[in-house]
C-alpha cells in the first residue's frame, strides 16, 4: 500500500514539476499536464512510450487523447492521492515528451490540429 505525499515531499517535488507545466486538480489530489504534439502520430508515439513506462511501473495513467492533444492526470488510486509513483511517472513523462508543446492554462479551451486547420481554411 503506497503511502500518499508528506507535506515536505510535496514542497520538494511539485515546484519543479510546475516549472515543467503540471498543476493541480480542482477538488483531487492529483496533477495535470497537457501537451499539444505536431501531429497524431507524434502523440500516440507519446502515448505508446508512456504505456510501456507506466506497465512497467505498475502505475497508470487517467489519459485522454484527441488528436494532437494529449491530457495527462496522475494520481494513485490506492492511497486516493499524491504518492512518489506520481511524481516519478511525471518525470518519466517528461522525458518520453521530449520537446512537445505544454499547454499550461488548464482552464482555458484547448484547440486541436483540427479546429485551427477549420479556421485556417476560413475563405
Ligand atoms: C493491481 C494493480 O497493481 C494496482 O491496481 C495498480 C495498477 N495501476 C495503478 N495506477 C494508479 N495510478 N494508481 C494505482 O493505485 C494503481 N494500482
Amino acid at each position: 500500500m503506497m503511502d500518499r505525499l508528506t507535506i515536505a515531499e510535496r514542497e520538494t517535488a511539485l515546484p519543479p514539476l510546475g516549472e515543467t507545466g503540471w498543476g493541480p486538480v480542482p477538488d483531487r489530489d492529483a496533477i495535470r499536464k497537457v501537451w499539444k504534439f505536431r501531429s497524431f502520430s507524434e502523440a500516440w508515439g507519446f502515448m505508446s512510450r508512456a504505456a510501456l513506462a507506466a506497465e512497467k511501473a505498475n502505475h497508470h495513467p487517467e489519459w485522454t487523447n484527441r488528436f494532437n492533444i494529449v491530457d495527462v492526470t496522475l494520481t494513485t488510486h490506492d492511497c486516493e492521492g499524491l504518492s512518489t509513483l506520481d511524481i516519478d511517472l511525471a518525470r518519466r513523462m517528461d522525458r518520453l515528451a521530449g520537446p512537445a508543446e505544454v499547454i499550461r492554462d488548464h482552464a482555458e479551451p484547448i484547440s486541436c490540429l483540427c479546429q485551427i486547420r477549420r479556421e485556417g481554411t476560413k475563405a
